[in-house]
């Protein structure tokens, strides 16, 4: 069976259960549960703390879990990074009241409170810079106006958490995080048993990141501007093409990336092209 961490609580919680039930697994039904166990696909699911996950997946008593970039280099486990997930994005940056520090080699003497320690630290000292790190559970916006430092870094994604507490982003970005599957680095022969259930659970996430992104498209075009046509419409591997009955015209069925899906319309559509249509992937195996 395979065993498998997923953040019990924040903001991985939601879209990473989403996910798993979009890739067919069965997710927990109320919030307390720590554990279920889904039979017919031989999974296990461990809802732990996000915080918490590599610590777990490095120890090798998980085989795989999903959890932060920033939560996995923070925590230092030796535990890989193997898929992006593509939500919980955020950028880790530092912050201050305006006129304090412009970048990283103003900080020397200066107290930093976080919730990252790891990441900062090591920041810190890949710049050479000498500067205390306080650690803090949360809320670390409220620091600097409470004298505890004058420096945070935290997590940002809209910056209104920032805004609010008067504050503003210095210098470059720390790093740039997002939801990631993780697996313990150093696999021995005791995983060769999970390995294919492993590579099981990636294929189906993997297919519905695809279902997310891409939409089917088909359309109708006349045979002499097939060429121009599938020059906009490549699809993944190669557009499918079908006779019409109606001499000299063809039928176009191709994957689009869904963000450009309105724009390859209209340039269809000024080809010549006619019933252009879209419609979503609800999975895929690519
Ligand atoms: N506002 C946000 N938008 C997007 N991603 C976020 C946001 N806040 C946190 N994250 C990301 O979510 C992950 C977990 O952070 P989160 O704040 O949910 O956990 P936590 O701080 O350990 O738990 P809690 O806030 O419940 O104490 C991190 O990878 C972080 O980058
Ligand atoms: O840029 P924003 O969109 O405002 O999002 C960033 C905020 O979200 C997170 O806080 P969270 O809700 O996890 O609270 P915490 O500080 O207690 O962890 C993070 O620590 C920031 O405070
Ligand atoms: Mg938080």
């Amino acid at each position: 069976m395979l065993r498998i961490a997923v953040p019990n609580k924040g903001s991985l919680s939601g879209p990473a259960a989403e996910m798993l039930h979009e890739a067919g697994y069965q997710q927990r039904r109320e919030s307390k549960e720590l554990r279920i166990v889904d039979p017919e696909n031989e999974v296990e699911f461990f809802y732990l703390r996000p915080r918490d996950i590599a610590i777990y997946v490095s120890s090798g008593r998980l085989d795989i879990g999903i959890t932060g970039r920033d939560l996995l280099i923070d925590s230092g486990a030796k535990a890989e990074e193997i898929l992006p997930l593509g939500f919980a994005r955020s950028t880790f940056r530092f912050a201050t009241k305006p006129g304090t520090a412009k970048g990283v080699e103003d900080l020397a003497g200066m107290t930093v409170a976080t919730s990252y320690e790891g990441i900062v630290a090591g920041h810190l000292a890949d710049h050479g810079i000498d500067a205390s790190v306080v650690h803090l559970d949360g809320a670390v916006e409220t620091a600097i106006e409470l004298g505890v430092a004058e420096v945070i870094a935290d997590v940002v994604e809209t910056g209104t958490s920032l805004r609010n507490a008067g504050l503003e982003v210095f210098g470059d970005p720390i790093m740039k995080s997002e939801a990631v599957v993780i697996r313990r680095v150093g696999s021995d022969t005791s995983d060769e048993d999970a390995e294919p259930k492993v590579q099981q659970f990636l294929r189906r996430l993997q297919g519905v990141l695809v279902a997310r992104t891409y939409v089917m498209m088909d359309y109708d075009c006349r045979a002499e501007h097939l060429e121009k046509a599938v020059a906009l419409t490549p699809g993944l591997e190669s557009p499918t093409i079908s006779p019409l009955h109606n001499e000299g015209w063809v039928a176009v069925r191709a994957m689009v990336p869904a963000k450009e899906a309105q724009r390859i319309m209209d340039d269809l559509y000024a080809l010549g092209a006619r019933a252009i249509l879209t419609t979503a992937i609800h999975a895929c195996r690519l």
